[in-house]
């Protein structure tokens, strides 16, 4: 604690603030409260100031500017709203808790020290020059997560900044009142962090502002790799740093980088939902978040069934050891891999010299244009045209055969016949209803492009020889047009979205036989197992479903023939739980977002999938993506969620030396056996009701899988358990409460205790699902608690006894 007339002083400072924010927030309040209507105001009289008129071509024009005149003044207003609006309810934030923090720097050459008072956002005297408040987020705040009192520095666009920290000081201010304030010489305190860290888990992750810890800190502002690797354990803070970092960059690149603009890939849809509070907690808007399967559901799931990677993990820890088994299991690593990129790589050149597979072009029953015909258009072309401008080549070439097929499908007897079907009243009405939709399409545009093409149709139109709006021509023709015009649409659509490339069977080619794939991927090896790898894909694709190992290269090559979708606007692209991506889905991810930075934040000691990445081996495939030059690796070894004694246990299981517990003492993890089921269920109900008794109220169950998790579910619902929770893959947010939850859905979150449902080694024997019991048990915070019957599983029996308590 600090001296009574430093309190007094803080005291006053705190007042002071305090009434300045309050006298600034009245100033404003009438004005912003009317900033939004008058925006819909303007969007509202948008139209009365624009005079629609397109008579002439100077007419045209005029029209035209006006409207992009109106357009730009609108944005500018919108976004000068936007900006106060920011600034006022960032003002309202600081209301309850100014600041957190206070360093005095000294910066040498200078005789005066500076008072530097840190909070969530800026707040700045009406000088405009004086910070009575300074962002966490700005460069001299950056000393308080990096320095004890003492040499300091902070890095500026105008270069380093040196001086001497003379003061380091932490406030707990609640509702404007002083509660606490500590001088500390550490980083960030540790009474603070013992605090915050003491507290039970939430349903929503918090922010981690007050107490970053420096090494955070460097990855929250690394502003300068193409590739940001973090590799950490448990519970050392990455997906809170990665949060941070996203709020860092909106506020540093202020001017140019949008939220949207900043994509999260996440495990699950949950766990979007417990991150997503964070950044607005923070005074910023939410980045995009996703999952890598919403992004193959997108592209995949309209025209096939998708296997995800919950089904996936199912199979590998349900699954009987056979031959099948194991050939399933070579080939999620082979179609995981750079090599098999390479082979399909390989493979779309061999397709520039033959193999192309096509659907015929079917219209009533009738073959159109054959696949044949495709093909021999297609190998017709100059070979040293590249495979993708090949293939819009043919996409022309198909819309103008369709084109004179329409022509000709006009004089086709079922036309005659539905035209027959329209009496006369159908008919004017039919025509009417055409030269309406003409009318119709020449007013309503959206600003600029649309609007000159419709005009120059419309023109067009007027002026040339079909003379479409000469009412004297044949009705009937006109018909017959429309009627095979509507009725060609679908196949043009289908032609757009290259439907005529038969892409299963450009797939399912390659796992015809091993010398065939040998031919036409330049591979000199193929995996163990092959033909019943390749029986098992084809099976899959006969009844257009994909495994999750094959949804990614399926888009790949779907990409490679048909040209690759990219998303330009994207600036930053943030992985959590990036051990679980393929090498693959990295080239994948790299290419789909060319003009990204990446953050990639993991640990491979929770590596549950067989595709699993390793973040930091030095021929890491990550490492790789943009070279060493390009990437950064920063290494996190403190390990913040769980208490001392878990964490010692839980590393134990890895035999990982790397990992240091924050000091946070607790109850060592409990280990209980029962006799049956029920017993377990009983003593189960009996552990959550002291739990519950001694204050915690977020809770899991975790159990190894789906099924699994049911039995607990039913278990414990016999036995009395009420308001519990089952928790599957299609379940979108978490709550408080008792839940109970399959381990590879838990991770990334956290609660106060887990509840291991069987410990045993008949659930857990395999080597290969050690990563998972890790990571299930390094969900808890407070305690830790493991159930079985019989025989405990080999990862625990090989711990010394001392590490837990052994419950009767
Ligand atoms: N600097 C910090 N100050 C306060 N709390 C922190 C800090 N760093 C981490 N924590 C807390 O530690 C817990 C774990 O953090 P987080 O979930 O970000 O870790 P992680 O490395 O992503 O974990 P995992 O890999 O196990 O999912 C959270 O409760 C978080 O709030």
């Amino acid at each position: 604690m600090i001296s009574a007339v430093d309190w007094q002083q803080e005291q006053e400072r705190l007042e002071l603030v305090m009434e300045k924010l309050r006298s600034r927030i009245a100033e404003w309040e009438p004005e912003v409260t009317g900033l939004h209507d008058q925006v819909a105001d303007i969007r509202k009289r948008f139209w009365e100031e624009v005079s629609v008129n397109t008579s002439t071509d100077e007419d045209f024009e005029e029209t035209f500017y006006s409207i992009k005149q109106q357009e730009a003044l609108l944005s500018e207003r919108e976004r000068s709203h936007r900006l106060r609006m920011q600034r006022f309810n960032s003002m309202k934030r600081l209301l309850s808790s100014p600041y957190f923090g206070r360093i005095n720097f000294q910066e040498d050459g200078l005789i005066l020290s500076e008072q530097i008072y840190i909070g969530v956002s800026s707040f700045i005297e009406t000088d405009g020059m004086s910070f009575l408040v300074y962002d966490w987020r700005t460069p001299i705040a950056s000393m308080y997560y990096d320095y004890s009192p003492g040499a300091s520095a902070y890095e500026t666009p105008g270069g380093l900044i040196t001086g001497t920290m003379t003061l380091k000081r932490q406030y707990q201010i609640r509702d404007g009142q002083l509660q606490n304030v500590f001088d500390t010489s550490l980083t960030i305190g540790d009474e603070l962090l013992q605090q915050v860290l003491g507290k039970g888990a939430d349903s929503q992750m918090k922010s981690i502002v007050v107490t970053i810890q420096k090494e955070q800190n460097a990855i929250i502002r690394n502003d300068k790799s193409r590739m940001l690797i973090v590799q950490g354990a448990a519970g050392s803070g990455k997906t809170s740093a990665a949060l941070q970092r996203a709020a860092y960059l909106l506020y540093k690149h202020r001017d140019r980088l949008k939220a949207d603009q900043i994509v999260l890939f996440s495990p699950n849809p949950m766990f979007n939902s417990y991150v997503s509070t964070v950044l607005p907690e923070l005074g910023e808007e939410n980045m995009q978040q996703t999952t890598f399967q919403e992004y193959l559901a997108y592209w995949l799931g309209s025209t096939m069934r998708l296997e995800d990677p919950f089904e996936q993990i199912e199979y590998i820890l349900t699954s009987k050891v056979s031959q099948e088994y194991e050939a399933r299991m070579i080939g999620m690593k082979y179609k995981a891999s750079e090599d098999f990129l390479h082979a399909l790589q390989n493979y779309a050149q061999w397709l520039e010299k033959e193999g192309m597979c096509f659907h015929s072009i079917r219209f009533r029953e009738r073959e159109l244009i054959t696949a044949e015909q495709m093909n021999s258009q297609f190998y017709s072309y100059d070979s040293s045209i590249r495979l993708v401008n090949r293939i819009a080549l043919l996409q022309e070439w198909l819309l103008r055969e369709l084109t004179s097929l329409e022509r000709k499908e006009q004089e086709a007897n079922w036309v005659q016949d539905e035209l027959d079907y329209l009496d006369n009243e159908q008919y004017a009405e039919a025509y009417n209803a055409l030269l309406k939709k003409y009318q119709r399409e020449a007013v309503v545009f959206d600003f600029t492009e649309q609007y000159v093409e419709m005009y120059g149709e419309l023109r067009g139109k007027e002026q040339g020889e079909e003379n479409v709006f000469d009412l004297t021509l044949q009705q009937e023709e006109l018909l017959r047009r429309m009627i095979v015009k509507e009725h060609f649409k679908p196949l043009r659509r289908e032609v757009k979205r290259f439907m005529f490339i038969d892409a299963i069977g450009l797939y399912d080619q390659l796992f015809g036989d091993d010398a065939a794939y040998r031919k036409m991927t330049n591979e000199t090896e193929v995996p163990d197992q092959w033909p019943e790898i390749c029986k098992q894909t084809r099976e899959k694709l006969k009844s257009s479903e994909l495994f999750y190992e094959d949804a990614t290269p399926f888009l790949y090559l779907k990409e490679l023939v048909e040209g690759r979708r990219t998303n330009t606007e994207v600036r930053h692209l943030f992985v959590d739980e990036g051990q679980d991506y393929s090498p693959f889905q990295y080239v994948f991810l790299k290419r789909l977002f060319p003009r990204a930075r990446m953050t990639v934040l993991g640990d491979f000691n929770q590596a549950i999938f067989p595709q699993a990445t390793n973040l930091q081996e030095a021929d890491s495939p990550l490492i790789r993506l943009y070279g060493e030059e390009e990437t950064s690796l920063i290494h996190l070894v403190r390990s913040y969620r769980s208490t001392h004694e878990i964490v010692e246990f839980t590393k134990l299981l890895l035999s990982s030396e790397e990992i240091v517990p924050f000091e946070r003492s607790g109850k060592k993890p409990y280990l209980l056996k029962a006799d049956s089921s029920e017993k377990r269920a009983s003593r189960i109900m009996e552990d959550l009701a002291a739990l519950k008794v001694e204050g915690f109220d977020t809770i899991a169950v975790i159990t190894k899988t789906a099924a699994e998790s049911r039995e607990a579910y039913e278990a414990l619902t016999i036995q009395g358990c009420q308001a519990l929770r089952l928790i599957t893959k299609e379940t979108l947010t978490y709550e408080k409460g008792t839940l109970v939850i399959p381990a590879y859905l838990a991770k990334g979150v956290e609660f106060d205790a887990v509840l291991m449902y069987d410990a045993s080694s008949r659930t857990y024997h395999r080597e290969s699902e050690r990563k998972l019991f890790y990571t299930a048990c390094t969900r808890a915070m407070h305690r830790l608690l493991l159930y079985s019957i019989g025989e405990w599983t080999p990862y625990i029996q090989a711990l010394d006894t001392s590490f837990y308590e052994l419950g009767q």
